[in-house]
């Protein structure tokens, strides 16, 4: 019997080989594979009547970004789009790629009926998409962390030099035909204590530069590792010190509940008369009225602004209008090379996510490595199986509330990433009794929705750790079944499988030994064992055509009760399920649409 490729968490019934995914219908991929980066499923794939997905470009992008995602999808690149209009459009959409102008509400997932499967943000900051209601709508957001580091980073010290030395105000100045000489003295950056607010990938860069500057940097960030600032020669202190201590202020945090407005009117009051701030990060980090009043009272001298809380901001906004304050419009992922950078590091990201592939970029996902992946692919296909089989297992209107998951392996805890067969169990677990659609993304969250709480436990087994797991055993406590075998000596309702061969096998219901690979679909018998049954059952399904693709019995003790797994290729109909029931030896039976 041919190995079943893996199970999916791409599209909600179908199954997909993971290494080589295609689409449900059959269609031509045509994406050359050396412009794809290699990375792992995602399973956010799209099922679609077109051979090709749609991704809408919300804003400009980088010719090289668009050649690639040309090459796979139909590109929409529609720029400027009010919010009603990208909420009409995107039910057209498989994917949204925008930067940080587009507001990407929850009203957009709900307006895209489900079709929407990827948002891609062609930058860094993803505050302008709200992330739980892309979580809840099971669709995958992915950003371009890395290409507009280093433009970010010159940016600000672009902003920091400039600021210092009023090249804005005097330019302006000059060109209104006058010559201020003496107006326009600065202040010099050696020697002077920068305070790198943020120090993850822009902070760090800005730290290196300014320390070439020859000053001393400090910077503040709670969740920085100290010894990767000390690399570089930097001092991580407390949120108070660095505002307290620097001459310079340079932002380089996220805009999250705990950044908003963190520059307030108490914190300014505690930094030293004369500070000069740089915000190359979020408009949102500054209370904006606060540094009005700061710069106004004189205890910030000068500001140097990319980022608003309102963008663009209105034209009569005091920090723009103000002349201690040096402003751009958000310019600092802004050069060519970045965007260059950027639109190939997105497109790349949706592409390899609507493939299927699991994005290194992942926002709301887990991020699996592609080894992990391949070996635990088979595994994978057990995990969602054995859901699918237990909550069938379940007598109608008993609610499924409680699941256990017991992983036995060999493996170090930390050793076996168990969040994807997590996610795997709980599609399967849901899918049956539900139009929810499943995956990666919104495992946990529909679970959770659901009232249903999967908790997980591993048994370390002693002996050879190359395989990453012996068994997985899913319990559903609390409740009755339509197949009374099938409740354990616990009390769950019980099914326990392994991989063997790289095929998944269930190898225990309830009490019951058992042995059949989860292919097709199954009848569970529960008999008096008797010779004769095998080939009873068997010519009642032969009568109709219906394809056996294995048996196995299981039993407690010869001539006494034995579960009998069949596997057919085909449903049953009704009446052939119905003869099976009236074989006299037969004490109960149940169908599963695996
Ligand atoms: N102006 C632009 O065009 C532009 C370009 C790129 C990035 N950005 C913005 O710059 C910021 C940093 O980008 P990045 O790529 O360095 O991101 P990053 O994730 O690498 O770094 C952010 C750092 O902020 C730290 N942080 C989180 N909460 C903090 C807090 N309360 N106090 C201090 N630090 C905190 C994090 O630990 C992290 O190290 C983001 O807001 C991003 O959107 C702006
Ligand atoms: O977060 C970012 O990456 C920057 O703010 C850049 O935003 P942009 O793509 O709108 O220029």
């Amino acid at each position: 019997m041919a190995a079943s490729p893996s199970s999916s968490l791409l599209s909600s019934r179908s199954p997909i080989n993971i290494s080589s995914l295609r689409w449900k219908l059959p269609v031509t991929l045509s994406l050359p594979r050396h412009q794809c980066r290699r990375t792992s499923p995602v399973f956010v794939v799209v099922s679609s009547m077109d051979a090709k997905p749609t991704v809408l470009v919300a804003e400009k992008l980088g010719q090289a970004g668009l050649d690639l995602l040309k090459d796979f999808a139909n590109v929409d690149c529609s720029y400027n789009l009010s919010p009603e209009e990208l909420c009409t459009k995107i039910s057209l959409c498989d994917a949204l790629i925008v930067r940080s102008a587009t507001k990407v509400s929850r009203e957009v997932f709900e307006s895209s009926g489900g079709r929407l499967k990827v948002v891609g943000r062609a930058g860094v900051g993803i505050d302008n998409v709200d992330l739980g209601a892309a979580t809840e709508h099971g669709c995958l957001v992915v950003n371009a962390p890395t290409a507009n580091t280093v433009a970010a980073a010159e940016h600000g010290i672009a902003l920091l030099t400039a600021m210092a030395r009023n090249v804005a105000q005097a330019d302006a100045s000059i060109k209104a035909g006058k010559w201020l000489r003496n107006k326009y003295v600065g202040v010099s950056l050696v020697g002077k204590t920068l305070a790198v607010m943020g120090f993850g990938k822009v902070g760090t860069e800005v730290a290196r530069r300014a320390k070439g500057l020859g000053m001393h940097v400090i910077a503040h960030d709670p969740y920085a590792p100290a010894d990767r600032a000390h690399a570089i020669g930097v001092d991580l202190v407390s949120f108070d010190e660095a505002i307290s201590t620097a001459d310079f202020l340079s932002l380089h945090m996220p805009l999250t509940p705990a950044t908003s407005k963190i520059l307030n009117d108490e914190n300014f009051s505690k930094m030293k008369k004369g500070v000069r701030i740089v915000n190359v990060a979020r408009g949102g980090v500054i209370d904006e009225d606060a540094l009005v009043r700061a710069l106004d009272a004189g205890i910030v001298a000068q500001a140097a602004l990319d980022v608003f809380t309102v963008e663009p901001p209105p034209q009569d906004n005091k920090l723009v209008q103000h002349e201690n304050v040096t402003v751009t419009p958000h310019l600092g992922a802004s050069t060519m090379e970045a965007q260059e950078g950027v639109a190939i590091e997105i497109a790349e990201a949706v592409v390899g996510a609507l493939r299927g592939e699991l994005a290194s970029t992942a926002v709301n996902a887990p991020m699996v490595p592609a080894e992990v992946l391949t070996e635990l692919k088979p595994y994978v296909t057990l995990g969602e199986k054995l859901g699918r089989l237990a909550v069938q297992l379940v007598a109608g209107g008993s609610g499924v509330k409680s699941v256990k998951v017991t992983y036995t392996s060999a493996r170090a805890p930390d050793d076996l990433d168990t969040r994807l067969l997590r996610a795997m169990v709980t599609k399967g677990l849901i899918e049956p009794i539900s139009s929810v659609f499943v995956n990666l993304v919104n495992a946990d969250f529909t679970a959770k929705q659901r009232g249903i709480r999967i908790t997980e436990e591993r048994v370390i087994l002693d002996g050879s750790p190359e395989k990453p797991l012996q068994s997985i055993q899913v319990q559903i406590a609390n409740v009755e079944s339509r197949f009374a075998s099938a409740i354990s000596e616990s009390g769950e309702v019980s099914v326990e499988g392994k991989v063997k061969d790289g095929i998944p096998h269930l190898t225990k219901v309830g009490a019951f030994e058992v042995d059949v690979s989860l292919e097709g679909n199954i009848i569970l018998c529960r008999q008096v064992d008797q010779p004769g049954m095998i080939g009873t059952v068997g010519s009642i399904l032969g009568e109709e055509n219906v394809n056996v693709s294995f048996m196995s019995v299981g039993r407690t003790a010869s001539r006494k009760q034995a579960i009998m797994a069949i596997g057919v290729d085909e449903q049953p109909s009704k009446s052939v399920l119905k003869k099976i029931g009236e074989i006299p030896a037969v004490e109960e039976f149940v169908f599963l649409d695996l």
